[in-house]
């Protein structure tokens, strides 16, 4: 009796894993892939506000800005973002918390959407031009946008959890990149790209302060890479942060870039230098999602949301004494 219906096997599983491969045309740049099926699709309830773009996955509000105006918070909208700043790196902490062998990206999703929501707030890319999970989280030879799924995390891996979140009206945007396993284990290329991010990011952030050139952090953050062996991709910048997710300026990461503006006080946007053992050149997935490199080497990332202030800058999204001690990196 053939009633049970052989399913029509769309692909062969990889000899070398035995798994479906779910792009079968696709050349993957590395030894990473994704595993599905994605989770379902993750609620906010609706007591919490959300953003323009939660249910029609368009930032309406992100489309029709002057692209040479930068918007400059008054006080009450420095502290807004100092608040959701601090949620937000709490939010990163305690998922940082939970990183070890064994569990899934999947599961960090769920860890940082529940934070989120705790904390009155609505997970920044969820639904954002169609995002489809709470946060990114990159691991290895991914670049950024990675999407959190059933893979394991496997001692040696490196990995990036970009948490952003919208609090009463602001969004908070960082990230960080982490060791699995143990750290005094991991390969000394690895710990080369990602203390290097690490780096670069300090040096940029050095020279915030009211007059400074957008332009000018590609050239401190290059110089630093290249003295360290590794490139900076090019594809992906820092960005204004405010009421929207992203808004002017455009901060690239690499050296002699043609970044139009200065540090103004008021001014809140991020820095997210991504640092790569070889080729700066990227390639994304079937997913249309995440970013790998091109040679399928490995990469890191630092983000911060910073404020210029009238004599400096304020790191919004610095791990203070206060927030909950996420694992020291
Ligand atoms: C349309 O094209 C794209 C391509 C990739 C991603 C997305 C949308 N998006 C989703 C999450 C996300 C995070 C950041 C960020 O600034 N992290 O620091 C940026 N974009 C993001 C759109
Ligand atoms: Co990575
Ligand atoms: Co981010
Ligand atoms: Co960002």
């Amino acid at each position: 009796l053939h009633s049970i219906i052989t399913p029509k096997v769309v692909s062969k599983p990889d000899p070398a894993t035995g798994l479906y491969n779910p792009f079968p045309a696709f050349s993957f740049t590395g030894p990473l892939r994704p595993v599905y099926p994605l989770s379902e699709r993750r609620t906010v309830p609706k007591s919490i506000p959300y953003p323009d773009y939660a249910e029609s996955g368009i930032p309406k509000s992100e489309r029709f800005i002057n692209r040479n105006k930068f918007d400059l918070l008054d006080a009450k909208g420095q502290d807004a973002m100092r608040k959701a700043c601090r949620l937000g790196r709490e939010v990163l902490d305690i998922v940082a918390a939970e990183i070890r062998p064994g569990v899934t990206t999947d599961y960090l999703d769920e860890i940082c959407h529940n934070a989120c929501i705790e904390r009155k707030s609505y997970p920044s890319p969820l639904n954002y031009n169609f995002f489809p999970k709470s946060f990114c989280t990159s691991v290895n030879e991914v670049i950024c946008h990675g999407i959190p799924d059933q893979r394991a995390l496997v001692d040696g891996d490196i990995i990036n959890l970009d948490v952003s979140l919208y609090h009463e009206g602001y969004h908070a945007d960082l990230n960080e990149t982490y060791y699995v396993g143990d750290k005094a284990k991991a390969d000394p290329d690895s710990v080369r790209v990602v203390e290097t991010a690490r780096e670069c990011l300090d040096e940029a952030a050095k020279l915030i302060k009211p007059g400074a050139l957008i332009r000018e952090f590609g050239n401190a953050i290059e110089k630093h890479a290249k003295s360290r062996n590794c490139s900076v991709i090019r594809t992906y910048c820092g960005h204004g942060v405010n009421t929207l997710f992203h808004c002017p300026p455009n901060v690239p990461h690499y050296a002699k870039n043609k970044a139009v503006g200065e540090c103004k006080p008021g001014m809140t946007f991020t820095i997210e230098p991504m640092i790569a053992l070889g080729k700066y050149r990227d390639v994304t997935w079937p997913d249309n999602w995440t970013s790998t490199t091109v040679d399928g080497k490995r990469t890191a990332q630092f983000e911060h949301t910073y404020l210029v202030t009238e004599t400096g800058v304020e790191v919004l999204t610095a791990r203070t004494p206060t927030s909950p001690g996420g694992p020291v990196p």
